[in-house]
């Protein structure tokens, strides 16, 4: 999903997942440290991190360090789009179906209309570019990763699940399997939809969340919570609730996500289906998300058999996260 998500953010395919060499690319390897090291601040107390930091020692340095070379790959990537951008509109060139996060904004704050002006300047500033660059790619890599790699393990458990999904892709999208399919092809495989969102209610990518009350709030249940108090909820948990989601909680269904005749997608939502989020501050990337974990899931499962080595345990693992503890190990092979 590295790839991925810098294709779509940066308009730039690092190759991370070449087959023809082993590729070096150390601003890859320096996300996987700053993560780590993300993760330990959550779970130590504030000022121990904070004095790591100042002495620059321990996760803290190696935040640092791994920080230093994500940052110069951003700003590089920025500043050749920008290049690149602007000789397209000296030359009043067009784009060819080419899309990316950065060109849009580029693009929005050239146009500059909207009130406020706020684009124009996100646009124009390499600074705010690259911080919006990272909040994307930070947002959207590893969310949408774990997403597949639970979906393919399910899928795998469950063959009646795997036939019906491959039974949709040749109704919809026809004998040549050999290619990626397009926003609208996949938009008819609602089937798979609902096999997503299976996999998103039982393993949710970021399994909980807190927020803290600007003032004195009584909740629905009665609890008060103080000003600056803050609530912790488990969206993991409440996609495995019988009170939301029925005694069959805990069955891989995706026919729980279809209309009664099977042809549509029913809305279920956010505030049940919390796996996004809900209200103002609610994930963004959520059709981008779809439109990703399907494409990628529908190209595979239709060319290879993914089968789950045998022995091999799943469980999950404690991070902000939702990893696989010890990652999902598959055999593959092509279908005929
Ligand atoms: C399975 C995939 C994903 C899941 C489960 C997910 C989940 C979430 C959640 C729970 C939040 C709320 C965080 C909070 O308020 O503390 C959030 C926010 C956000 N997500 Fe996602 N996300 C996913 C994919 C993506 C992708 C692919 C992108 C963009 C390319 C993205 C962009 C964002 C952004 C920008 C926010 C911040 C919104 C705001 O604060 O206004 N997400 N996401």
């Amino acid at each position: 999903m590295f790839d991925s998500i810098c294709t779509t953010v940066l308009g730039f395919d690092p190759n991370y997942l070449t087959v023809d060499l082993l590729p070096d690319l150390p601003y890859a390897e320096a996300y996987d440290d700053m993560e780590e090291a993300v993760f330990y601040r959550h779970i130590m107390p504030e000022f121990w991190w904070k004095l790591q930091r100042w002495l620059r020692v321990g996760e803290e340095r190696k935040l640092h360090e791994a920080w230093e070379k994500f940052d110069g790959f951003l700003y590089e990537r920025v500043k050749l789009k920008r290049q690149s951008f602007n000789r397209k509109t000296e030359h009043k060139e067009t784009e060819h179906g080419e899309f990316d996060l950065l060109t849009a904004f580029m693009r929005a704050a050239e146009d500059g209309e909207e009130e406020g002006g706020e684009i124009r300047e996100l646009g124009k500033s390499d600074k705010l570019m690259r911080d919006t660059a990272f909040n994307l790619i930070a947002a959207g890599r590893d969310t949408v990763t774990v997403t597949l790699v639970w979906l393919l393990w399910l899928v795998a458990s469950n063959p009646e699940v795997e036939k019906k999904i491959l039974e949709e892709i040749k109704a919809n999208l026809g004998g040549n399997r050999w290619r990626f399919f397009g926003v609208e092809e996949l938009n008819k495989l609602v089937y798979l939809h609902g096999a997503v969102c299976e996999a998103l209610r039982l393993y949710p990518p970021v399994p909980f969340e807190h927020r803290t009350a600007a003032e004195t709030e009584t909740l629905p249940s009665g609890h008060t919570v103080r000003k600056n108090g803050r609530v912790l909820f488990s969206i993991y948990s409440m996609g495995r609730m019988e009170e939301i989601w029925g005694g069959d909680w805990m069955v891989f269904r995706p026919e729980r996500w279809l209309s009664p005749d099977g042809s549509k997608n029913v809305h279920i939502p956010s505030y049940k289906f919390m796996t996004f989020a809900a209200g103002p501050r609610a994930c963004l990337g959520k059709k981008i998300t779809f439109v990703h974990a399907k494409q990628v899931a529908s190209a595979v499962l239709c060319n290879y058999k993914v089968e789950v080595v045998e022995g091999h345990r799943v469980s999950p693992a404690v991070s902000i996260v939702l990893f696989m503890k010890d990652g999902l190990n598959v055999r593959v092979s092509r279908r005929k």
